[in-house]
């Protein structure tokens, strides 16, 4: 497992924030994570960058409370509850995961794929109403999906049904929203209205946290950014102290240059070899 040793610059998660610490998981004998502490403030949009392998799925997934953490150490607090120690239902009904490979083999179409994004909101025995299908209809809507409502999900393309997922997660209306790649398979006009997307739900005060592989595209779109290598955060804050060569190369093995973008003035990341 690769360590590194540079400055860490935690951000402070503002209140109704993600404000996670101590989080650690292992596998194999091996620690994948190893004492991570992350924070994501409400109404912002925060990348989870790192290299392949560096933990980012896994802290997702621990997170959500999907995968439990190696100790009792962690914690993980959203709008000051303890996630992990919320009954299933409630933190259902606060939080959605759009993980990479989500099940799409179902033979279910595109509206009912997205109307299990209700579930936390129904009372146990309800089926979906009105207020139910309408969600899901906005959702649809937002990732552009409207036409393929009755189609089934098996016979869509890798970026349709990552639209899905992140449709999925729309109609449940959750208050932290956690993606993993949410712009894996998408061209670049359909990464850009994801991003737009994560945008507008913080504006409307939801925590985004989503792992990123595109440096770029997250220096372009995130308020905050967290960086992993080897299951451990080496840097977090601001992507312009995040994202610069001395942080970077370490991580990733490669040599970078900062440029700065012609319209946003944000950080242009491009990469060479290192000799
Ligand atoms: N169940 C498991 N058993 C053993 N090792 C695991 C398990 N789950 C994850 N790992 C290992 O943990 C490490 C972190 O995996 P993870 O998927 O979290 O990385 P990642 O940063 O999301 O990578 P990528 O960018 O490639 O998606 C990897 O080395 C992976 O092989």
């Amino acid at each position: 497992m690769t360590t590194t040793s540079l400055p860490t610059s935690l951000g402070t998660a503002s209140a109704g924030g993600l404000d996670a610490a101590r989080v650690t998981w292992a596998a194999g004998g091996r620690l994948i994570l190893d004492g991570v502490d992350v924070t994501a403030p409400a109404g912002a949009v925060s990348g989870l960058l790192g290299p392949n392998g560096s933990g980012k799925s896994t802290l997702l997934r621990v997170l959500a409370a999907v995968q439990p953490p190696a100790d009792g150490a962690a914690r993980v607090a959203f709008d000051g509850a303890d996630l992990l120690g919320l009954p299933r239902r409630r933190r259902a009904r606060l939080l959605a995961l759009v993980e990479q490979e989500a099940s799409t083999d179902l033979p279910v179409t595109v509206l009912d794929a997205v109307l299990l994004g209700r579930i936390p909101h129904r009372s146990l025995l309800a089926g979906e109403g009105a207020d139910d299908r309408a969600a899901a209809r906005r959702a649809l809507a937002t990732v552009g999906l409207t036409d393929l409502a009755d189609r089934e999900v098996a016979t869509l393309s890798g970026g349709e049904r990552q639209r899905v997922h992140m449709a999925r997660a729309l109609a449940q209306e959750p208050a932290l929203i956690l993606l993993d790649e949410p712009t894996n398979h998408l061209d670049i006009a359909a990464q850009l209205g994801a991003l737009r997307v994560l945008r507008t739900l913080a504006g409307q005060g939801v925590t985004v946290l989503a792992a990123l592989h595109d440096l770029t595209l997250a220096a372009q779109h995130c308020d905050h950014v967290v960086l992993l290598s080897g299951g451990r955060v080496v840097a977090a804050g601001d992507v312009r102290d995040v994202l610069v060569p001395d942080v970077v190369d370490p991580v990733y093995g490669v040599r970078t240059d900062v440029l700065t973008h012609p319209r946003t003035g944000r950080p242009v990341l491009t990469f060479s070899p290192r000799d």
